[in-house]
């Protein structure tokens, strides 16, 4: 499929390769505290984000450019998904998106409107081991990860600053797989800085079928919510101190007893399932459970890695998950393979 975006200037290729490759991660809330809902529609929030060793693989191919007359457009990409949700019926939100609302089209639009380039004419190849639209920012992590490639691509040698500017226009989850490892992200998750952490962590999430759409949850948090404070009464989001505390410790059992979701309860509320397997993942030993971001997936934390690979065949065996995954944390952001 063939996606025709808008237009920029005149570029030149130089000696830039022709093909690059960049894995991104996908990522955790270890706390996701939520404020009232803001004047612009968004959520102020303090979030402690974690990258885990779950990747996307982004390979961006520069095809002929087409003549750059000045009424063509900036970039035409072709879009190519393998692995999770690359096949389902067009519209169901847990596949992707081979047009121009795919995060990575669009990053890729951006980076050639910033560097002032046109005519340019690319193949995209997403191979997605990131489920979709389960609360773990795959859609994001290809956005940063097409960032990074069309930089590379192009050599348009964009600071970091600028890519992480362009990549909180694309979401805010977008700017934290550009870093990777842990961050603490505060306005509405796009405010980044990074977190000291000790040790590895190791994680087991249990995947659901279907997705859950990240609008709807923080709606069903604002149910019950007043003019500047949440339904439970609080004007801003919860602290994230006890993790940032935890993180620091490098200890799972401390970290485990500090996780924290706000947007748990509406997720389980809109999706009682979630309960059901949080409770299961709690009682085959899980340090700590808790619904990744605005979920489906759940996460459950291990003691190692022996232990998590426990936990995921109990979760396995149990029937309540699509299917289970195991990685280890904190992950490395965006990088150019
Ligand atoms: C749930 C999280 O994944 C936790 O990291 C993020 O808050 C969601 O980040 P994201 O998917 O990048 O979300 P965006 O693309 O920025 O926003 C999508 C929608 O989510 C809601 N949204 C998102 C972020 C935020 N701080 N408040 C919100 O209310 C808004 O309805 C917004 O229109
Ligand atoms: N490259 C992409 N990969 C996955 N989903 C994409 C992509 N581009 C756009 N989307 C769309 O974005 C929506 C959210 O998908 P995504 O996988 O990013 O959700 P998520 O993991 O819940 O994200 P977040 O944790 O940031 O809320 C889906 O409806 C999906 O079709």
């Amino acid at each position: 499929m063939s996606t025709e975006l808008s237009t920029g200037s005149t570029l030149s290729p130089e000696s830039s390769p022709s093909r690059v490759t960049v894995r991104a991660p996908a990522k955790v809330n270890l706390h996701l505290g939520v404020g009232p809902r803001r004047a612009d529609g968004f959520h102020e929030v303090i979030t402690v984000l974690q990258a885990v060793g779950l990747y996307d693989e982004l390979t961006v191919t520069d095809l002929e450019p087409t003549d750059g007359s000045d009424d063509g457009p900036a970039v035409t990409a072709t879009v190519e998904i393998s692995g999770e949700g690359a096949v389902g019926p067009a519209g169901d939100p847990a596949v992707v998106p081979t047009n121009a609302d795919n995060l990575a089209v669009r990053a890729a639009l951006l980076v050639a409107e910033t560097a002032g380039l046109r005519g340019r004419r690319i193949h995209l190849e997403m191979a997605k081991g990131i489920p979709v639209a389960a609360g773990m920012a795959g859609g994001s992590a290809d956005g940063a990860a097409a960032l990074v490639a069309c930089d590379a691509l192009w050599g348009t040698g964009l600071p970091v600053q600028t890519l992480a500017e362009l990549a909180a226009r694309l979401g805010s989850d977008v700017p934290f797989p550009l870093t990777g490892g842990t961050a603490l992200g505060v306005g509405r998750g796009e405010q980044l800085s990074l977190v000291a952490t000790a040790g590895e962590y190791h994680w087991v999430f249990a995947l659901a079928d279907g997705g859950l759409s990240t609008p709807s949850v923080y709606r069903e948090f604002d149910s019950g919510a007043t003019e500047g404070r949440t339904a439970d009464g609080r004007t801003a989001p919860t602290p994230a101190d006890a993790v940032l505390t935890a993180v620091a410790t490098g200890d799972p059992a401390v970290l485990g007893a500090a996780l924290c979701n706000d947007l748990q309860a509406p997720a389980i509320r809109l999706r009682p399932s979630l309960g059901d397997v949080l409770a299961e993942g709690r009682a085959l030993g899980a340090l700590g459970a808790l619904v990744s971001g605005s979920g489906p997936t759940t996460a459950f934390l291990a003691r190692d890695a022996a232990h998590g690979a426990e936990l995921a065949a109990g979760l396995a065996a149990s029937g309540l998950a699509r299917a289970v995954r195991q990685a280890s944390a904190p992950a490395p952001g965006a990088t150019v393979l």
